[in-house]
């Protein structure tokens, strides 16, 4: 390496900046205390009885939606008239009271820890995005048990503190990124009588060091998505990992719950990205002492940290793999007669593992509903105007009841995504796909962030709504997705539900199989417990995914929501290791959070 070169290397990795994150300390002032993502952002009803989504953060913003209101009293039978006003917050009576004891403040305060027993910032930090966590804040009760305290360490030897300090009094620890979780991952266990610290991770964010020589970059594990991707940008860099939560989900969080990025396909899902990862537990700190690309030394205990779901120990600083940006990013989608000839294309594409960045197939609902939430002014292009429809129709002899829509993203070089698309399209033709443009590609993307929003406007108008996902071979995915739909249909059909929407898309592609992810949601009216209803149906969609051979979760976790068919599907022994790590990492159960396994592990 000559002189200039190996300047440049020591150069770029003593960065060490304090990230400024695009969501404060203060979450809530710019994030809602009881939905999901940023205040200005919202669907709701205008006064002409039209639906709108509010904010310029994304390109649907301020546009009535005629065609999506007109859907959703079609389809879910939702009258607009009769809005079920959600709370506007709880009073301090209805949250449970802070159980820490004066002295551990004294210690926090002599220490300089940053901490505090505010009941709304106690609040905000108990709870995930389930339908439950989301309801009860709107609707129902406040959660029985929350976290007592709240502190936000501001680096690894802070966390290192306070691991020993709960140790010491018999505290137990919560670790909080983002609060996206949809698994009650960081909700509170009712039952715990112990003082409950949330350790909230979000002061934690710097990005510590950028190795452009070998492509590497260190962040502190606190760092929102958006802010970590932002600060790559800003270097000519990009990590890549882009679940549909990155706007809000942290780097810490990511590598807890193995998440999932849309680009897994070209840049790998977290596992893949993670070169190390420090993990503070309370017998000492987890990680490697070297950061090469591999190493071949013994089973990798170093693992452990993936997935582990905050029961271990607090991860502080994540190192991953950067690329450089990419020249181009191109938008494509292809439209199929039915469903099954886009799985067969999916299957094809994955065979010759040509696939581009990201590559995603509707079903048919899903696909009428992503057209349905277009504005009046952006009919151009779509695939409803009259155009383009009779062309399916009277041309191509497609159904407009069972099309689906492949959309798909290329990055990377000019030339290379051009070759790249053709040789996408060809496969697509030959399992009668129809190339239908960048802009229904462009949007169905879009679509991802918006469509989160969704669930908090049907819960204003009687409609429960939540998404589940799985994994499963190829040869079974088309099987999986009729059972979960058939199976959904006659619980609601015996429940007497009458409206609901049932749906699914193939999200990711592997060798040797997909991860499906389905929405389900219905109109409660005439029920009492929507919640519970809803939680029994899912229940059942659940038992139906893992009979029909998939997985109990592909990225959203285990959490405390899916802990039983955990127990169930992990051998004996598997369950015996966990537990042999769990007693030998935290002898004191002071990372109680109930995830993973719900029986005590004395039982194993
Ligand atoms: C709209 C929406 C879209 C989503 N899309 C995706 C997707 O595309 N792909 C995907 O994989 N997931 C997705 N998720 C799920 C969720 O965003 C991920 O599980 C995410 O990784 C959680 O990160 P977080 O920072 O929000 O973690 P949190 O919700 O704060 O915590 C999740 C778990 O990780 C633990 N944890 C958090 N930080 C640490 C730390 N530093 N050390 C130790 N433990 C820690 C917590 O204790 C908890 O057990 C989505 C969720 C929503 C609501």
């Amino acid at each position: 390496m000559d002189e200039k070169e190996s300047n440049k290397t020591l150069k770029s990795s003593l960065v060490d900046t304090k990230v400024k994150s695009v969501i404060p300390k203060n979450r809530s002032e710019v994030l809602k205390w009881n939905g999901w993502g940023y205040r200005d952002s919202k669907f709701k009803v205008t006064d002409q009885g039209m639906i709108r989504f509010t904010g310029n953060r994304y390109s649907i913003g301020e546009t009535d939606l005629p065609f999506f209101t007109q859907w959703v009293q079609q389809v879910l039978n939702i009258d607009l008239t009769l809005r079920n006003v959600p709370r506007e917050k709880f009073s301090s009576r209805e949250i449970p009271l802070s159980r820490v004891s004066t002295n551990f403040l004294k210690i926090l305060k002599e220490m300089k820890i940053d901490h505090t027993t505010d009941d709304h910032a106690r609040l905000l930090r108990s709870h995930g995005q389930t339908l439950y966590d989301i309801y009860s804040l709107r609707y129902g009760k406040c959660f029985p048990r929350i976290c007592d305290l709240v502190v936000w360490p501001a680096n690894h030897n802070d966390v290192i503190s306070i691991v020993e300090l709960v140790n010491v009094h018999n505290i137990v620890i919560v670790p909080f990124g983002g609060g996206t979780n949809v698994s009650g991952a960081v909700s509170c266990p009712v039952n715990e009588n112990r003082c409950i610290v949330s350790v909230d991770t979000s002061q934690m964010n710097r990005l510590l060091w950028l190795d452009e020589s070998n492509l590497l970059v260190c962040f502190e594990a606190g760092v929102i998505g958006q802010d970590l991707e932002r600060e790559l940008n800003k270097r000519g860099y990009t990590c890549g990992h882009e679940p549909d939560s990155y706007e809000f989900s942290s780097l810490g969080g990511w590598v807890a719950t193995r998440a999932s990025g849309m680009k897994k396909n070209v840049y790998g899902n977290i596992e893949d990205l993670v070169i190390d990862a420090k993990m503070v537990t309370c017998k000492g700190v987890v990680e490697k002492n070297s950061k090469v690309p591999r190493m071949s030394s013994g089973p990798e205990f170093q693992q452990i940290v993936l997935g582990s779901e905050g029961t271990l120990g607090i991860i502080t600083e994540v190192t991953l793999k950067i690329r450089p940006l990419p020249d181009c990013r191109v938008y494509d989608s292809v439209v199929f007669p039915d469903f099954e000839s886009g799985v067969k294309c999916m299957r094809e594409v994955a065979r010759q593992r040509c696939q581009p960045v990201s590559i995603r197939l509707m079903d048919n609902t899903q696909f009428r509903f992503g057209q349905a939430l277009r504005s009046v002014e952006n009919t151009f292009g779509n695939l409803f105007d009259t155009f383009k429809k009779t062309y399916l129709t009277h041309v191509c002899g497609f159904r407009l009841e069972s099309i689906c829509v492949m959309t798909l993203l290329f990055e990377g070089k000019r030339s290379k995504v051009v070759t790249h698309r053709n040789c996408i399209a060809k496969i697509a033709m030959s399992f009668g796909g129809i190339t239908a443009g960048e802009r229904n590609g462009e949007r169905g993307y879009m679509l991802t962030f918006v469509i989160a929003y969704i669930r908090d406007l049907a819960l204003e108008y009687r409609v429960v709504a939540e998404s589940f996902e799985t994994s499963v071979s190829w040869d079974k995915t088309l099987s999986l997705c009729d059972n979960v739909k058939k199976t959904v249909a006659n619980e609601c059909n015996k429940l007497n539900i009458k409206y609901y929407l049932i749906s699914c898309r193939v999200t990711q592609t592997y060798d040797s199989g997909c991860c499906v992810y389905f929405y389900f949601g219905f109109n409660w009216t005439g029920l009492d417990d929507p919640v519970s209803t809803y939680h029994h149906i899912e229940t059942i969609a659940r038992d139906s995914i893992m009979a029909s051979g998939g997985s109990i979760s592909h990225h959203h976790g285990v959490g405390k929501l899916r802990t039983h068919w955990y127990e169930k599907h992990m051998s004996k022994t598997v369950l015996s290791l966990y537990s042999a790590s769990k007693k030998m990492l935290d002898p004191n159960n002071v990372f109680a959070n109930g995830n993973l396994i719900s029986f005590p592990l004395s039982k194993i």
